[in-house]
């Protein structure tokens, strides 16, 4: 490897690879000479950070496809330290079962993990670049991009086998090794990695490992937003959402103008022009959140006073509370609370739609209530400001959290506006 320096990012945007135009088909994929970018996160990493990174390994991909064929493999799902559901097979999860496959390809060329085994004949992945910071940080305080390939800083999740191949986590997919396991210090934007994967490495097939390392080449921009609006929950998880709204919380779409498309290029709806459903949508934040006692986090008296103030404000009689609070705090929420409407899968449901699915079936109906109200710094209620940013809610009724008892400057979120 070269030591690389900068990397000019700018115009990122201007991909040869635009949303909408393309749909990838694997079939094809076979018949071409393609390379194929892997990529795995932190393990502590929860589902909606993990979200994020997508949006910066698509961003990438984009840049990679301008000179050679490139193919991004979605890192299966499972193992994930929130999903703590017990008795519940949680691994090797296809990102299918989540997300639209067909709305993620109109944005950037993605296969299974399973399709890149079978087509890419074995159970390889060539080389693991493991991302890491730079030991001695900033230099001098002054940020610089730059990349290079370095000995490994911590101690290597992977080990090598009779064979010399590694063995490490891939997944829960037992059978997949990598030929080569190396270091590499980084530190910029997403795109920094391109001319080192395209120059200096020859393999079919590289992942990176804590790919969390690097940072959006464009955070809110457009190719932001169009990968974005690519990531279309499943069909069976917005229908469960909807039926729940209607059934439980008087909210359709044509009563609550939350127009929807199934192809995400179609939606562009105004700021304003969507009204929602007559309820308060909440997302509280609980467990590790208030274990590290931080200030910005409220307590459920302090969280069930703000939102009794929200709903007299905007003169709504119903409550729906997304929360990963623990028995003892739900029980003490429904008694201060008497009239919060939960989503609370059965267990047959919960098996079918694992920890991830109840998550967005969460967020769903959260982004259609008429007002909400999320936890500070949580990358569970982004997601939510982002969806809701996406059907064309009001700023004033999205951007908001709830403050700590005592934190003193209680700094509401950011708007992001949409860019198309
Ligand atoms: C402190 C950091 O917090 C970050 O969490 P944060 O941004 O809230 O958001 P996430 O990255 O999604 O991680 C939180 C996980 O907890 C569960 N969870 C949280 N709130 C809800 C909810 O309202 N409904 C349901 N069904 N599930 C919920 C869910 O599995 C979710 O993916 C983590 O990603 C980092 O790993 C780290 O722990």
């Amino acid at each position: 490897f070269l030591a690389l320096g900068a990397v000019v990012v700018e115009g990122q945007t201007e991909d040869t690879f635009r949303a909408g135009n393309t749909v990838f088909s694997p079939a094809v994929a076979a018949a071409r000479d393609l390379r194929y970018l892997l990529y795995d996160i932190n393990p502590p990493e929860g589902f909606n950070l993990r979200r994020d990174v997508y949006i910066r390994m698509a961003s990438l991909v984009k840049t990679l496809r301008r000179h050679s064929d490139w193919v991004l493999v979605l890192p299966p799902w499972g193992r994930l330290y929130h999903w703590q559901s017990p008795d519940i097979h949680q691994i090797r999860i296809p990102w299918g079962e989540f997300f639209s496959l067909t709305s993620l390809q109109g944005n950037v060329p993605v296969i299974e993990y399973e399709e890149f085994i079978a087509e890419s004949g074995g159970p390889f992945i060539e080389q693991v670049l493991v991302l890491q910071n730079y030991a001695e940080g900033w230099t001098d305080g002054k940020w610089e991009e730059k990349v290079d390939q370095r000995p490994c800083v911590e101690r290597l999740l992977y080990s090598k086998d009779k064979q010399g191949y590694y063995r490490g986590w891939f997944w829960g997919y037992e059978e997949t090794r990598a030929v080569n396991v190396t270091c590499l210090s980084a530190q910029g934007h997403a795109s920094i990695l391109a001319p080192l994967l395209q120059n200096n490495i020859t393999s079919t097939s590289v992942m990176l490992d804590k790919a969390e390392t690097v940072l959006h080449d464009h955070y809110a921009g457009k190719d932001y937003w169009d990968t974005r609006r690519s990531m279309v929950f499943a069909k069976h998880l917005r229908l469960l959402g909807d039926e729940f709204r209607a059934k439980y919380l008087n909210s359709t779409d044509e009563q609550d103008q939350t127009i929807y498309n199934e192809d995400w290029t179609r939606i562009k709806n105004k700021l304003g022009s969507a009204r929602g459903g007559p309820y308060l949508g909440v997302h509280l934040r609980r467990k590790d959140f208030i274990w590290g006692h931080r200030e910005d986090v409220p307590s459920l008296k302090g969280a069930v006073k703000k939102i009794r103030n929200l709903m007299k404000k905007n003169k709504l009689d119903r409550v729906f509370v997304a929360t990963d609070a623990d028995e003892e705090e739900l029980e003490e929420l429904k008694k201060i609370l008497p009239e919060i409407t939960r989503f609370e899968p059965t267990w047959e449901d919960l098996e079918l739609l694992k920890d991830g699915g109840v998550a967005i079936v969460d967020q769903w109906i959260c982004a259609h209530a008429r007002y909400f109200i999320g936890t500070s710094v949580s990358t569970f209620s982004f997601r939510i400001h982002e969806e809701r940013e996406i059907l064309g809610f009001d700023p004033k009724t999205t951007y908001n959290r709830f403050c700590g008892d005592s934190e003193k400057e209680c700094e509401q979120p950011t708007h992001w506006k949409i860019v198309y």
